[in-house]
């Protein structure tokens, strides 16, 4: 770890924050697109207890699909392998919201990230709790992960999310019909929806993240086998039809979110969250990749030594 990382992230700060092209805001939420497109945040979470942070890392927003880590986390401790069997293990190659292969594989999506997927992974906690009891115990994890008891959903978001949501009812109805799905899909969206609307600051995520670190002083809630897969997923899945571009660039696992936010593992060393709610077409931060691009580069963290 290089000692001058906080001058690193002041660097990256100034060098990402002077450039213009920070992509759009996701508009198809409504919510989403009232958020400010020129704020940035990034925080690192290190073994040793530091965080070190910088812009606007204390800004909660919305984490969206980076939640889907967090219900894979808790699905793979309700039925371990078992979940294999609804949702499959590999990069699906098209958008996070895409109904295309569903029909093709019968029903059953690609991978627990893109949005099929994910709300199968939460129909299957909703098999052994009520939605109630799935969003408590979802913050209970995240509050538990984060050693932070600050964690909220935004209901105003889940709302905004539920009445535009007709492509992810289509996606539940579909694998409903598939018999993949074992509840009413407005009850599993219902559900999904809310674990989409949590909100975190970049010193929050960052700080939640560490469970998939697996390093002496960071928090472990889960079996490090499972920590090598889940991290394995986000490698492969975690940027939709950007993974591969992703992995390329900065070679390490992380999964992103339509609110702009990145979280990043670096095994063994650290948590990264970054967060520029614009986005490039794939719905991927576009300021945020860069600036863990330039992170990557000068820390020389990357899985591939
Ligand atoms: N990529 C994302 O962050 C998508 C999550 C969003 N809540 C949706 O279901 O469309």
């Amino acid at each position: 770890m290089p000692t001058n990382l906080q001058d690193i992230l002041d660097q990256i700060h100034e060098q990402v924050t002077a450039r213009s092209d920070h992509g759009e805001v996701a508009t198809y939420i409504p919510e989403l697109a009232r958020v400010d497109p020129k704020q940035f945040g990034l925080a690192v979470a290190l073994p040793d207890g530091r965080l070190l942070s910088v812009g606007d890392a204390e800004v909660p927003f919305s984490i969206q699909s980076i939640s889907k880590v967090f219900t894979l986390a808790i699905a793979l401790g309700r039925v371990g392998n078992q979940l294999w069997k609804r949702v499959g293990r590999e990069p699906s190659g098209h958008a996070f919201n895409s109904i295309l292969q569903l029909e093709h594989e019968k029903g059953i999506p690609r991978n627990p990230f893109i949005n099929a997927g994910a709300i199968v992974v939460t129909d299957v906690i909703l098999a052994s709790s009520s939605p109630k009891e799935a969003l408590a115990g979802l913050l209970t994890f995240i509050r538990t992960a984060a050693d932070d008891p600050n964690i909220y959903i935004n209901e105003a978001v889940a709302r905004s999310e539920k009445e535009t949501g007709h492509r992810n009812l289509a996606l539940a109805h579909f694998m409903r019909g598939f018999g993949n799905l074992t509840h009413e899909p407005e009850l599993t969206l219902g559900t999904y929806f809310h674990q989409c609307a949590v909100e975190m600051s970049c010193r929050q995520l960052a700080m939640a993240g560490r469970f998939l670190v697996n390093a002496r002083g960071m928090p472990h809630l889960i079996s490090p086998s499972r920590i090598r897969r889940i991290n394995a997923l986000m490698m492969t899945c975690g940027h939709y039809d950007g993974s591969g571009d992703f992995a390329f660039r900065v070679g390490l696992p992380a999964k992103s979110g339509v609110g702009g936010g990145i979280l990043v593992i670096v095994p063994g060393k650290a948590s990264i969250a970054v967060w520029s709610p614009g986005l490039t077409p794939l719905g991927n931060s576009r300021l945020g990749t860069e600036a863990v691009h330039l992170l990557a580069q000068r820390t020389q963290w990357s899985v591939f030594g």
